[in-house]
């Protein structure tokens, strides 16, 4: 496919450029904050860069009808609804992360929740020191699954790709659901699996729950 990536000399995209590029696929559209290379026109965008590029990525979108893949955190109302409304002309997958087993922790939360409604439950999230926004965008999924009102403890410290962890407790038991992205790597896999999965859709909003639901992994 052609593709393009918004944010291209940050963390992400370098790895993002890397696996795309490793799996075949030909960039033809680089976008950073005061660089743009366009070569050609791209089937798929795929942005991890900041919210504030979101109106120039989903311009870029409208003007070669490319679909859209965004991992970009810390998004507003403002940037969700730029995003519905994009997803009416062309197809766009949004998660705040792209690696499998945050997707399936997702669903795993949902029913522990229920089963554990009476026990307290918090959640910590660490990055490495580099990271813009807090807490992550992970930590407000799992909050969400959680369906609750939970404490959210982030850490910032070295070079760590992203652990997440439920904790659960009562009186005399603590259970610790947790997730560790060993590489940045597996986000750019998972956008990848993702930038295939709409490469030939014509419109709609996606998550990435929906796409490794449809794929059953
Ligand atoms: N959904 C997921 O699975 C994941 C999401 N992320 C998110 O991806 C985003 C990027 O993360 P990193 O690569 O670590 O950050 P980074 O800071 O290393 O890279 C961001 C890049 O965006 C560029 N940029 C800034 N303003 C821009 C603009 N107006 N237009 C175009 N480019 C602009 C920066 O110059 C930089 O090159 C963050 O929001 C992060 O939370 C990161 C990892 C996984
Ligand atoms: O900025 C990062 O690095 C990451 N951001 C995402 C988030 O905010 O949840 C996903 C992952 O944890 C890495």
């Amino acid at each position: 496919m052609r593709f393009g990536v918004v944010g291209f000399k940050g963390k992400m995209g370098k790895v993002i450029l890397d696996v795309f590029s490793n799996d075949g696929h030909t960039p033809v559209l680089l976008i950073d904050k005061d660089e743009i290379i366009e070569e050609d026109f791209p089937e798929v965008i795929v942005d991890f860069s900041t919210p504030d590029a979101l109106e120039k990525t989903s311009s870029y979108c409208e003007k070669y009808n490319s679909n859209l893949v965004i991992g970009t955190t810390a998004l507003t109302e403002k940037h969700l609804k730029i995003l519905e409304n994009l997803s009416k002309k062309v197809a766009v997958v949004q998660s705040y992360n792209f690696s499998i087993g945050i997707n399936i922790l997702l669903d795993l939360l949902e029913k522990a929740t229920k089963m554990l409604k009476d026990w307290d439950c918090e959640i910590t999230e660490i990055h490495h020191s580099k990271k813009k926004d807090k807490p992550s965008g992970t930590a407000i999924l799992l909050k969400n699954a959680l369906n609750r009102e939970v404490k959210i403890h982030s850490l910032r410290l070295g070079g760590i790709p992203g652990d997440h962890t439920v904790l659960f407790s009562n009186e005399g038991e603590l259970i610790e659901i947790k997730h560790r992205a060993i590489s940045r790597k597996v986000f750019a896999l998972g956008a990848l699996k993702a930038a295939k999965f709409i490469l030939n859709k014509k419109s709609g909003f996606y998550t990435f729950k929906d796409i490794i639901k449809e794929a059953s992994i």
